[in-house]
C-alpha cells in the first residue's frame, strides 16, 4: 500500500449526482454532479445565498435533495462545524471540547494541550460565553478537527480571525486533518491557496456556471 493509499483508507469519496434542493419556490440548486475524492481538500465558493450551507446540510443528512442523490458521507464518521458556534455557552472551551467527543476517556490535558496551540491558555478555563468571537470560532474548530471521523466539513471557519490567527487556525486544521477528505465553505479569496485546496465553485441557478470544478 502506497503512503497516498493509507492516507485514504479512512477517507470518504462524495458523490452528489444530479442534486436538486429548493427552498418552497426558491431554487438553491439545481442537478448538480460534484465528486470530492478521497483524502482531497475543498473549498466551497459561491455568492452568499448559493447554497454552499445547504449542500454541507446534505452531506451532514440535516436537509434532503428533493432530486438526485449524495453518497459517501455516512452518519457518524462526519465531523462538522457549523456557521454558528454551537458551543455550550456556560461550559469551558476544554470542556466543550470533551461533550463531543465520542471517546470518554479522551483526557483533558490532552484537550488543553490541543486547544492552547491556537488559543491562549488563560481563555481555557473561562466559560466560552466571555470567549471574543474570533476565540469561540477556533473552539469550535477543535471541537471538529479532534472528532474522529472519515469526512470533515467546516462552514465558514475562519470567520472573525485576523491574518496571524488565521494562519495558526489552518495549521491546526493541517495537523489534525490525518488524511480525511475536507471541505471547506469559504469567502475568503486566500483560503485555497493557504488549505492547500481545490476551489469548487457553485453554480448560481439561472446563471450561465457549467464546469463547477476547477481543478
Ligand atoms: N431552512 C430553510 N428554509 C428556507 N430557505 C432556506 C433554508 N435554508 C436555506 N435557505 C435559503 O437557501 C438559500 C441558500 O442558503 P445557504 O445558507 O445554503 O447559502 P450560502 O451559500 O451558504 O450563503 P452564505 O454564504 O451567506 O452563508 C438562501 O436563499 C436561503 O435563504
Amino acid at each position: 500500500m502506497t503512503g497516498r493509499e493509507r492516507r485514504q483508507a479512512n477517507a470518504a469519496t462524495v458523490r452528489l449526482e444530479g442534486v436538486s434542493k429548493r427552498f418552497g419556490l426558491h431554487s438553491v440548486l439545481e442537478g448538480l454532479t460534484l465528486t470530492f475524492d478521497a483524502g482531497e481538500v475543498y473549498c466551497l465558493r459561491a455568492p452568499s445565498g448559493a447554497g454552499k450551507t445547504s449542500l454541507l446540510r446534505m452531506l451532514m443528512g440535516l436537509e434532503h435533495p428533493d432530486a438526485g442523490a449524495v453518497t459517501g458521507a455516512a452518519p457518524g464518521s462526519v465531523s462538522v462545524m457549523f456557521q454558528e458556534d454551537r458551543l455550550s455557552e456556560a461550559l469551558t472551551a476544554v470542556e466543550n471540547v470533551a461533550l463531543v467527543h465520542p471517546d470518554r476517556r479522551v483526557s483533558r490535558r490532552s484537550i488543553r494541550h490541543e486547544l492552547a496551540t491556537i488559543l491562549p491558555e488563560r481563555s481555557l478555563d473561562q466559560p466560552v460565553a466571555e470567549l471574543s468571537g474570533g476565540m469561540r470560532r477556533r473552539v469550535a474548530l477543535v471541537c471538529a478537527m479532534l472528532y474522529p471521523s472519515s469526512l470533515v466539513l467546516l462552514d465558514e471557519p475562519f470567520t472573525g480571525l485576523d491574518a496571524a490567527t488565521k494562519r495558526e487556525a489552518v495549521g491546526f486544521v493541517h495537523a489534525h486533518r490525518a488524511g480525511r477528505t475536507l471541505i471547506v465553505a469559504t469567502h475568503g479569496e486566500e483560503d485555497a491557496a493557504l488549505l492547500g485546496a481545490r476551489t469548487v465553485r457553485l453554480p448560481v441557478p439561472g446563471g450561465s456556471e457549467v464546469n463547477p470544478q476547477d481543478g
